[in-house]
């Protein structure tokens, strides 16, 4: 009789943020359907076990980080919360291994939640680490752990040293290219940059990029880094994508695009962190309706000082854009740009945004705010050539109006969709049999499966 495998148990821990939990529960559902238990580890914010209906079979569990809800967000929470979790998730490992009668095979946690190294070496756990960024950003903080912020910011003072090549990547990164900005103090981040770049006990890296976007800086990071990479994305086409947000989608914008032309609406959505400035919105209000062209617009509840809804914004403006356009606190933005009434993406950059749009051949307009989106916008700007900038630190509506036309009407707009429509094939074949994401992610399996 054939022996039947044993399930093994994977305990995931992503941080207690949207566009990190959604790509480790999709990484969650992937290790599943190949035989796989689950557990889920979570902070007190942003639960995750809120949307568990869609995760079945799925294990949550809770631990405590002892940090005020008010400190939640930047460098130096991530810092804080790693310093505080390290002996609550010891002690979550100790439970989990006494009620699993010791049966965890790995560990896989997020790059920012560091602390469960020193979990994984005192149970003497296998570890891996995901990292749900861009392999060009894993290399940047590479970089980065290594510089002294002092010396940094004098060298900068120096316009000769922006231009300078860091890295003899392909492309070649700069250092004017390094997120070094709207992060906080240096010292933070090279700190923050250090600690995840340092890889303890942790045998392998999973990372959500695929081979044909990266491939220099894949090879890069796997070099310096000494262990195996799996590059296995984009994650949500290797799995049936299950919403896990505790915001309820609003379907209604799919009714509404399905009465709008082929190619006619842009899409508007700055992810799930972005705070913008009033001013800047009532900007983009005006531009996106002086461009004639339709829109539809993610304004998250919170994501503007003292917004609270539509109704909140002048009332002329309210009344412009309902006219113009169709507002949304969140939409379900994977269905949204696979549909053909999208022609154009006005995104913030983040690296699900990106790897969702190249996924349906969208190209995109970038406004990066912090971290590696800006580095992000330059991949798209200069190395795929499927979208372009808008940068400064204001933007005006005349401004807004320019750049979706370009996107939206002029031929470089079509030559930009044009390449990210091959893009998008490639993205296709890279998850299908024999595809690198697909071989990355067999081997990974196969790999869990020795621990
Ligand atoms: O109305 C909405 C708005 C967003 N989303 C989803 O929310 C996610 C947003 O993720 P992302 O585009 O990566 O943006 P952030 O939420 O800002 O992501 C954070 O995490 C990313 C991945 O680590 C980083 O690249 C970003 O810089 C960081 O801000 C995506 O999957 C979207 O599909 C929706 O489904 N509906």
């Amino acid at each position: 009789m054939e022996k039947r495998e044993a399930k093994r148990r994977i305990v995931l821990v992503p941080i207690p943020a949207q566009g990190h939990v959604t790509p480790m529960l999709q990484l969650g559902k992937a290790l599943y359907s190949k035989g796989f238990l689950i557990t889920v580890v979570e902070g007190h914010f942003n639960q995750v076990s809120s949307s568990s209906q869609y995760f079945p079979g799925f294990q949550f569990v809770t631990i405590k980080e002892s940090l005020p809800e008010s400190d939640q967000g930047g460098i130096k929470f991530m810092i804080k919360l790693n310093k505080t979790s390290e002996a609550s998730f010891k002690d979550c490992i100790a439970q989990l291994l006494l009620q699993q009668g010791n049966d965890i095979a790995c560990i896989i946690y997020d790059e920012f939640m560091y602390f469960c190294g020193a979990a994984a070496k005192e149970f003497i756990l296998p570890s891996v680490i995901f990292s749900t960024e861009s392999a060009t950003n894993y290399v940047s903080r590479c970089v980065l752990s290594k510089l002294n912020a002092g010396n940094f910011s004098v060298d900068m003072e120096d316009p000769g040293m922006h231009e300078k090549m860091v890295e003899n990547l392909y492309p070649p990164l700069r250092y004017k290219d390094l997120p070094t900005s709207g992060l906080g103090p240096l010292e933070d981040l090279f700190e923050l940059c250090r600690e995840v770049a340092n890889k303890r006990t942790a045998s392998a890296v999973i990372i959500n990029t695929v081979s044909c976007l990266e491939n220099s800086s894949l090879s890069w990071s796997e070099q310096k880094i000494g262990i195996p990479m799996y590059a296995i994305g984009p994650l949500h086409n290797m799995t049936a994508s299950p919403p896990s947000s505790l915001l309820e989608e609003d379907r209604s914008c799919i009714d509404w695009l399905n009465k709008q032309k082929p190619r006619s609406v842009i899409y508007v959505s700055m992810g799930t962190v972005v705070q913008m400035e009033t001013k800047e919105v009532l900007e983009m209000a005006w531009g996106l309706c002086n461009s004639n062209q339709i829109f539809l617009w993610v304004i998250r509840p919170g994501s503007i000082p003292g917004f609270s809804g539509i109704e909140s914004l002048p009332k002329e403006v309210s009344k412009m854009i309902s006219e113009k356009g169709y507002i949304v606190k969140r939409a379900p933005q994977i269905e949204v740009l696979g549909h053909p009434a999208v022609g154009g993406f006005w995104t913030h950059c983040g690296w699900n945004s990106i790897l969702e749009s190249i996924a349906e051949g969208v190209p995109m307009i970038c406004r990066s705010f912090h971290g590696e989106q800006k580095l992000n916008a330059m991949y798209i700007e200069s190395v795929w050539g499927i979208g372009f900038q808008v940068e400064g630190s204001k933007v005006d509506r005349g401004e807004v109006v320019r750049a979706v036309k370009r996107l939206m009407v002029d031929d470089e707009g079509a030559e930009m969709q044009e390449r990210a429509l091959v893009l998008k094939e490639k993205l296709k074949v890279s998850v299908i049999s024999g595809g690198t994401s697909y071989n990355a992610f067999n081997e990974l399996v196969k790999y869990l499966k020795t621990m």
